[in-house]
């Protein structure tokens, strides 16, 4: 009896597991959209469609992906020239100065990406949209609080951004071996993770307030490679910063490895695969825009077999901060009681002993070693 009822159990366990693996399989080769439009058929429904442009919206130009050079940063568009004429990947210079990308930890990068005209725009469209009272939902799993920027008729918009724009910078970042740079001002990259030949996006913006989302829990995202633009002023928040820990298979994913306070129109761009969270808001809002990027073909590719196997996830040692109430099993045991389930900034600054970045974007450290050296003094040691 016993023996039967454990057999029917494995039997049902097995079911589910092909039922996940097929579903799975079937996501990652429709995408998100369509996938999603797949179980709105089977249920049978019809995928929502929303009206919103151009009657309801606020800032048509958005919504015309012809405007998408407008938005660009001067010393992103700068940098982007050679390659749009040549489409000579070498030409895409991340090293210059004028750009002023700023390497904050292996494989976190941060660089000047859209103007505060367009970053105003898309929170005040955010904003205006979530007033219609037309159809909303989630941005992700984690965010309650935000709006799926591709569900309001700005998918092409974001397209054109990846290809013309995001795109040249993924491979140079994290791309195939011929395109990627081995190191950029000082700090490694971290490897191919498929940054040559993205063709998928999911776009979206988050908030932060004392009200609804006040931090995010440590997470990795699911995507390749994401895109994360601060569209706040830096004067509007307190707390709230980006907390990066290791990538997610790595003996230190759990160990702290950079504080990043977001700075408007700045994007920091890094592997999906690495665990991050927002801290604790203290005052006022937040918001972001988030691209998270998937090239189909490197998942479908060996490669990406090797580097990416849940079942080699393993805890290992943790600072707190980088502690998981959502997947680590050993959570309730490491983080005490009165710590349970919140993310306060001091947690952060506890482990704070990996670099830090402040209000303009500059890691504190080298900032503190660029002061020195213009008051004479002889510069710290890292
Ligand atoms: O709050 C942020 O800036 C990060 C949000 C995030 O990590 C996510 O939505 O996946
Ligand atoms: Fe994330």
């Amino acid at each position: 009896m016993m023996a039967a009822a454990t057999d029917e159990a494995n039997t049902a366990s097995s079911k589910d597991a092909d039922f996940d693996r097929l579903f799975g399989e079937l996501r990652e080769s429709l995408g998100d959209e369509n996938f999603r439009n797949f179980l709105v058929a089977l249920r049978g429904g019809k995928p929502k469609t929303v009206k919103y442009h151009p009657e309801k919206c606020l800032h048509a130009e958005l919504f015309d992906a012809s405007n998408w050079s407008r938005w660009l940063d001067p010393r992103l568009s700068k940098v982007l020239e050679e390659w749009h004429r040549t489409g000579d990947l070498k030409q895409v210079d991340l090293d210059a100065a004028a750009l002023d990308l700023q390497a904050l930890a292996p494989g976190i990068f941060s660089f000047p990406c859209f103007t505060a005209d367009f970053c105003r725009k898309i929170l005040e469209e955010v904003k205006n949209y979530q007033r219609s009272g037309l159809p909303e939902r989630p941005p992700n799993s984690m965010n309650n609080q935000g709006l799926v920027l591709n569900e309001i008729g700005l998918l092409p918009l974001f397209d054109e951004l990846l290809s013309k724009v995001l795109s040249p910078l993924a491979a140079r970042l994290f791309g195939d071996d011929n395109d990627r740079l081995l190191s950029l001002k000082g700090q490694k990259t971290i490897g191919n993770w498929g940054g040559s030949h993205l063709d998928k996006h999911h776009t979206f913006v988050v908030q932060y307030s004392a009200k609804d989302d006040t931090h995010l829990d440590m997470h990795i995202d699911e995507c390749d490679i994401t895109f994360n633009i601060g569209l706040s002023e830096s004067e509007t928040f307190q707390g709230n910063q980006l907390v990066f820990c290791g990538l997610y298979d790595a003996d230190d994913h759990r160990k702290h490895q950079l504080t990043y306070r977001h700075v408007l129109g700045q994007c920091v761009v890094h592997c999906g695969k690495q665990r991050h969270g927002a801290v604790d808001i203290e005052e006022g809002e937040r918001a972001s825009l988030i691209i998270w990027t998937k090239s189909h073909a490197f998942r479908r590719s060996a490669e990406y077999r090797a580097l990416y196997d849940l079942d080699r996830w393993k805890l290992g040692k943790a600072d707190q901060i980088c502690l998981s109430y959502s997947h680590d099993d050993d959570y309730e045991e490491l983080m005490p009681d009165e710590m349970k389930f919140q993310m306060p900034t001091h947690l952060a600054e506890a482990a704070g002993t990996a670099s830090s970045t402040d209000a303009s974007g500059v890691p504190i450290n080298r900032k503190r070693r660029r002061e020195d050296s213009a008051n004479g003094a002889e510069p710290s040691r890292e």
